[in-house]
């Protein structure tokens, strides 16, 4: 069986009745979509905030009632993927580009929770692009700048065009290879301007849910 079908069909177990139900996105979350699915058909209630437009058009298509993030106050559970993990449960996100609203559905949650195949897992962050989300007015600004801190930056391209989010910003992708300190870069990301968000996720996940040869391990924080 595929390890990220399991790790995301894990996930959904944790979602109780009445729940606000943070949806992350990409290809391990979509497993726990369907599951939601299945379990709504057997009376479950929940709403559930989307975090893009693929996951909300996925959600539409499964029948999983929507709610915006400014109609709920807390969220009960987020579910998301995540491109890296390391052992001291921080991570890197936005491969898909939807780093913004991943973070700040994230932040609005009780309990955060990732899953992923063991291929996920790393003793250091940064092998995996970091994707930065820029404001497209100075990107061009924004990369001579990556540069000059040698972050190895590439401006993120799909099919012959620059790559747009949902909330119709840049994506310049850092190829660091390793992130030997994710607090300072974190910190440095942060303080520049036309940076929107980063896919650095620290201390942000509560329990990350890995399947690996067909079989599960759960790590809490
Ligand atoms: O922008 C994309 C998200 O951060 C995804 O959660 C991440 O890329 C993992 O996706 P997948 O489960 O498809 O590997």
């Amino acid at each position: 069986m595929d390890d990220k079908k399991i790790a995301g069909e894990r996930a959904a177990e944790l979602i109780r009745d009445g729940m606000i139900v943070g949806l992350g996105t990409g290809s391990t979350v979509y497993y726990t979509m369907k599951r939601i699915s299945q379990m709504l058909e057997n009376g479950l209630k929940i709403k559930a905030v989307s975090t893009s437009s693929s996951t909300t058009t996925i959600a539409q298509k499964l029948g999983i009632p929507l709610v915006d993030l400014n109609d709920v106050g807390k969220i009960d559970i987020t579910i998301d993927g995540a491109d890296e993990v390391d052992s001291s449960l921080n991570g890197i996100k936005g491969g898909g580009g939807a780093l913004l609203y991943e973070k700040l559905v994230a932040i609005s949650s009780e309990k955060v929770i990732w899953v992923v195949d063991s291929s996920k897992i790393v003793n250091q962050l940064g092998e995996f692009p970091l994707p930065v989300e820029v404001i497209p007015f100075a990107y061009n600004h924004i990369l001579t700048k990556f540069k000059d801190m040698n972050l190895n930056p590439r401006l993120r391209i799909n099919n012959g065009d620059f790559f747009i989010t949902d909330s119709q910003h840049y994506i310049i992708d850092l190829y660091i290879n390793k992130i030997e300190y994710p607090y300072e870069l974190e910190k440095t990301l942060n303080s520049i301007p036309g940076v929107v968000e980063h896919g650095l996720f620290i201390n942000i996940v509560d329990t990350v849910i890995i399947g690996k040869d067909n079989s599960l391990e759960i790590v809490n924080r």
